[in-house]
């Protein structure tokens, strides 16, 4: 299956849609994210927090593919932040991912009552200089956060990676990213197999295209130009997730979806939420 690519604002051509890998350990982790790349996935997203950078460097190996295929992301957590701590963090990030390159670094919560976010980034692009680091971008970030960024650093993230689902839309951030040229990133694109795809809206839409609910969300998080980042355990549910290019949903359908919001659905309010 080919998954269609954008360009990011570094110049990288990055997959409308990749694959979550959180709670993928172990061999069967490994299995599963070897599974994923064989069906056409490019984009795998990790975590130094998931504790699986092993089995994501692992697949990438097993997979047979060039390296330079695949994107590759990990996360910077909350206690590794600062200019020092970065560089650290990121050199045992390479050696669990047994990789000599990270395509994608995020700073994976701001964490404001560290404030220590922009010495993060300032190490990040000094990677990316170096080479060790591709493209560097961010998860969790409010567009205050994001402005704070640029004007201090003058680099603008490639990648902000944000709760996002037809519960909670984000338009405004989205045009923040937008008139900044920030491609957006959906985590929990599904809402984490909750009632969402139980929704009659999302079922009488699945069926007029002959789809499956969960391919009219994903559909519709390409069709808002953010690229999510479903996570499957099973081969055939990666594959219908990603086969999401061969049919479009109209202005008025998208609509339809959209009368579905209602705000976050978890603990995650980037100006307070902590994680370390
Ligand atoms: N930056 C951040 O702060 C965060 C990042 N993330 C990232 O986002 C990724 C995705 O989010 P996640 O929270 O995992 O939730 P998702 O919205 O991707 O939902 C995953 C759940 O949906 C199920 N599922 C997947 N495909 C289908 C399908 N076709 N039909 C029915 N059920 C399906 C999965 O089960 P099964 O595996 O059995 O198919 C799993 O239970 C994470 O894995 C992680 O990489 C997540 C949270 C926060
Ligand atoms: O999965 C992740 O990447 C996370 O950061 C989660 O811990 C996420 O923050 C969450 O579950 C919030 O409730």
């Amino acid at each position: 299956m080919l998954i269609p690519t954008v360009t990011l604002n570094d110049g990288t051509a990055f997959p409308e849609l990749g694959l979550g890998t959180y709670n993928l350990r172990g061999e069967s982790g490994i299995d599963a994210i070897v599974a994923a790349i064989a069906s056409g996935y490019r984009l795998l997203d990790s975590a130094v927090n998931y504790q699986n950078e092993q089995e994501v460097g692992e697949a990438v190996r097993r997979s047979g593919l060039d390296r330079d295929e695949l994107i590759v992301t990990t996360k910077i957590p909350g206690r590794d932040h600062g200019f020092d701590e970065t560089l650290a963090s990121a050199e045992a990030s390479l050696q669990r991912l047994g990789l000599d390159r990270i395509d994608l670094y995020l700073i994976h919560w701001p964490n404001p009552s560290v404030g220590r976010f922009v010495d993060t980034y300032r190490a990040m692009v000094e990677l990316q200089r170096r080479g060790v680091v591709r493209s560097v971008g961010v998860s969790n970030f409010t567009p205050e956060m994001l402005t704070r960024l640029i004007d201090e650093t003058g680099v603008t993230p490639a990648v902000n990676q944000v709760e996002l689902h037809p519960y909670f839309p984000q338009a405004e951030l989205r045009a923040f990213h937008r008139a900044h040229g920030i491609r957006t990133e959906s985590w929990s694109p599904l809402a984490r197999r909750s009632e969402l795809l139980s929704e009659p809206v999302i079922n009488s839409l699945a069926e007029q295209h002959g789809v499956t609910p969960t391919q009219i969300v994903l559909r519709w998080h390409t069709q808002l130009d953010s690229t999510p980042i479903p996570k499957s355990a099973d081969p055939v549910r990666q594959r219908e997730n990603a086969d999401v290019f061969g049919f479009t949903l109209d202005h008025s359908e998208l609509g339809d979806i959209s009368v579905l919001e209602r705000g976050r659905l978890w603990d995650g309010d980037p100006d307070t939420h902590e994680e370390m």
